[in-house]
């Protein structure tokens, strides 16, 4: 059933478990992902960015927003899991009322870069109009490092745990985004990974609201050498550790935002069938090889992440 997304991560604040969210830009990925989901028997949180929206459009906003609610909603009616539509970084209003106006479930508005007061008053405002259309709002506080809507933050700016407690209040937001120093795509770190577990733990006491993981991905490594075997260039990828995740969870992380570690799977996939049958141009079976893989790297962390069994 098509739900809300506030509604599938209270319930996972409060038993302390987290429910990845998955990017799509296709209807490949969104079908692999939703048969990994059914087999999990998890709740499904499912998320597009703004570019995903433009793209699926074929560049008009309004279509790419009714595009995603269609799909989703075709199917999420039909089954006995709980399905969510979350719009991803909503730095642009159009696209936040695009969404709204389409019927997604959730809308986050991503004001991180801006000035503290800035964000808050942005923040408050969509959360006015979306609350009275009956959708549940994200934002964030703090800024990933590496490049996000072309803002090439060169290093993160971590979440103030005290200003958390403000933000939460003054803007009646539904879950919130800590940058606690994990950053997008599949080069996170130079060295080891580092995140801010203490800020993490201080903002979840303060805040007692789910929170979100963005720059989630955990870029795995048997994933990263079949690309690499099949011709990807991949050299340095580096995630967040699986390990590192299941802290972030003990410590109120509920929602984890996971897309690269989707985009490299299907990549291996694909590029191994194309290698292995040069006779194949069927869409439906080079596709589905991608798929494949998305699928297992989709079950493996709903079972990890705590979301497994939990529809
Ligand atoms: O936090 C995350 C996931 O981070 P990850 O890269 O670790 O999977 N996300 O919010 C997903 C970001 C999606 C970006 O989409 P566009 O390329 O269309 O802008
Ligand atoms: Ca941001
Ligand atoms: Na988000
Ligand atoms: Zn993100």
């Amino acid at each position: 059933m098509y739900v809300n997304t506030k509604d599938i991560l209270e319930k996972a604040s409060k038993e302390y478990y987290a429910v990845p969210a998955f990017n799509i830009n296709n209807m490949e990925f969104f079908h692999a992902i939703l048969d990994g989901a059914l087999e999990k028997r998890a709740p499904l949180i499912i998320e597009t960015s703004e570019g995903a929206i433009k793209y699926a459009g074929n560049g008009d906003i309004f279509k790419g927003a009714r595009y995603f609610v269609e799909l989703v909603r075709l199917f999420a009616d039909s089954v006995d899991i709980p399905i969510a539509l979350h719009l991803d970084h909503g730095k642009h209003f159009e696209y936040i009322i695009a969404a709204i106006k389409a019927g997604y479930s959730s809308v986050m508005i991503d004001a991180s870069e801006k000035p503290f007061e800035e964000n808050l008053k942005e923040t408050k405002e969509i959360v006015k109009i979306a609350h009275a259309a009956g959708v549940s709002v994200e934002a964030e506080l703090g800024q990933l490092a590496g490049v996000e809507d072309n803002v090439v933050a060169a290093e993160s700016v971590l979440v103030d745990p005290e200003q958390a407690k403000i933000f939460v209040e003054e803007t009646g937001v539904d879950f919130l985004a800590p940058a606690i120093g994990t950053s997008h795509g599949a080069f996170k770190f130079k060295g080891e990974a580092k995140l801010d577990f203490e800020r993490l733990k201080k903002v979840k006491e303060l805040t007692k609201i789910p929170l979100v993981l963005h720059g989630a991905s955990s870029v795995l490594p048997e994933y990263v050498a079949m690309a690499e075997e099949y011709g990807a260039d991949l050299g340095g990828a580096k995630g967040v550790p699986e390990d590192q995740l299941k802290k972030c969870v003990e410590l109120g992380i509920n929602k984890v935002n996971t897309d690269t570690d989707l985009r490299i799977a299907f990549i291996a996939g694909l590029r191994k069938f194309l290698k292995e049958n040069p006779k194949e141009f069927d869409p439906r079976h080079y596709l589905g090889a991608g798929k494949k893989l998305v699928k297992e790297v989709v079950m493996n962390r709903l079972e990890f992440l705590g979301a497994a069994g939990k529809a």
